[in-house]
């Protein structure tokens, strides 16, 4: 099908959708219970845009990790490390392969997630039974339905896990995290060196400052949804820390900005996918890019995916030393960073991010 029949097809589906299905799916109940809580949002469904831009699907650099073996020649090595770089700097996403998580891991991972999260809601969101303020679901500053995100989300900080300190996570599902972000940790450590090393720095930043206690790791649910082209799945928002790794499962639904444009990444099931942070976008002066990516939502399949956010301790100061070139922001301690977001989504419904903290003079 060509680009514009292609776009038409989906124009054509979602006025139906709108029409005939919206109003009946409304009134039905779901866990969480999104219609409720946010009525106010959906009360004039006359409003709701018919924002039908079809984006075109694309494979995200593809890196086989396996060239970085010891047991490989120098020269594969270094282009390896090389592709990483430059994925960073053009894309700020990337995907690899032969990673190191084994697939029985990852399985694992996938269906202790899937079992806390069918949960009935209640139960969710009981302090007492999770990690106080790690269960976030929709978007409680919303004001409109563009900022409304239709999922669910356990955003846990690695030390509560690593303390034994996990409420009422089960034990199996505890143990299942501490392993899988021990592994993946070996991971973000590893190409964080790599990037530091592409700058001219044999770094020990990332070790001393990122320590398995000071990272969170985030299981994502995106229940179906009944509008799906009106509301995202998680709005669009560049991540607050070095790197993200994120496996995803088979759905889809991830799309970043690439060229001024959104584009969908097809998912690949031996791929895990990394992308910069804001930290690492400031550490390296604007070498590496953090970009804004989102999910969008699906009208009948339920979408799951674990991300890790290799995060320094709260003190930890972000500030350039490997670029020749002037800074562009000034230093900022990671705290500094998490609390004007905050502040931020706060009042204006929305993260503001890095330009926060570029010098004037920029
Ligand atoms: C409402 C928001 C919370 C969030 C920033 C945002 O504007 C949009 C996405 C949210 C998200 C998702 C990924 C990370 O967990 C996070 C820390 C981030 O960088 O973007 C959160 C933000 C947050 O919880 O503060
Ligand atoms: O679910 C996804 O594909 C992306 C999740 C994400 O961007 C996040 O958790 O920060
Ligand atoms: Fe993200």
């Amino acid at each position: 099908m060509g680009y514009q029949s292609f776009k038409r097809a989906l124009k054509v589906d979602s006025d139906n959708f709108v029409s005939s299905s919206f109003k009946q799916q409304l009134s039905m109940d779901s866990d969480p219970p999104f219609r409720q809580t946010y009525k106010t949002l959906f009360e004039d469904t006359n409003t709701i845009e018919n924002l039908v831009i079809a984006v075109e699907e694309c494979e995200l650099p593809l890196i086989d990790l396996n060239r970085l073996s010891h047991r490989e020649p120098a020269e594969k090595r270094e282009s390896c490390k090389a592709e990483i770089a430059r994925a960073s700097q053009e894309w700020g996403f990337f995907q690899v392969i032969n990673h190191g998580i084994s697939r029985d891991l990852l399985e694992k991972m996938r269906q202790e997630q899937v079992k806390v999260f069918k949960q009935p809601f209640h139960n969710k969101t009981k302090e007492d039974k999770f990690p106080a303020g790690s269960y976030r679901w929709g978007t409680p500053t919303a004001t409109c339905l563009r900022q409304l995100s239709w999922s669910e989300a356990f955003h846990i900080p690695m030390t509560d896990i690593l303390a034994g300190g996990s409420g009422s996570f089960n034990t199996t599902l505890s143990s299942t995290m501490e392993q899988f972000a021990a592994t993946v940790a070996g991971l973000a450590q590893k190409l964080a060196e790599i990037l530091a090393e592409k700058l001219g720095h044999k770094s020990t930043f990332f070790r001393e400052n990122c320590l398995p206690s000071t990272c969170y790791l985030r299981m994502n649910r995106y229940p179906p949804c009944p509008i799906p082209v009106e509301v995202f799945g998680l709005m669009p928002h560049t991540d607050s820390d070095f790197l993200t790794i994120l496996h995803q499962d088979q759905v889809g639904g991830l799309q970043l900005v690439k060229d001024g444009k959104w584009i969908a990444v097809k998912p690949n099931p031996e791929a895990l996918i990394i992308n910069v942070g804001d930290l690492f976008q400031a550490w390296s002066n604007d070498v590496y890019k953090s970009v804004q990516h989102r999910v969008m939502t699906n009208p009948s399949v339920e979408r799951f995916s674990t991300a890790y956010f290799l995060c320094p301790s709260y003190d930890t100061v972000i500030h350039q030393n490997c670029t020749t070139k002037p800074s562009l922001y000034r230093k900022f301690s990671f705290i500094e960073f998490r609390q004007q977001v905050q502040e931020d989504v706060q009042k204006l419904g929305h993260k503001v991010g890095l330009p926060r903290f570029l010098l004037r003079s920029h």
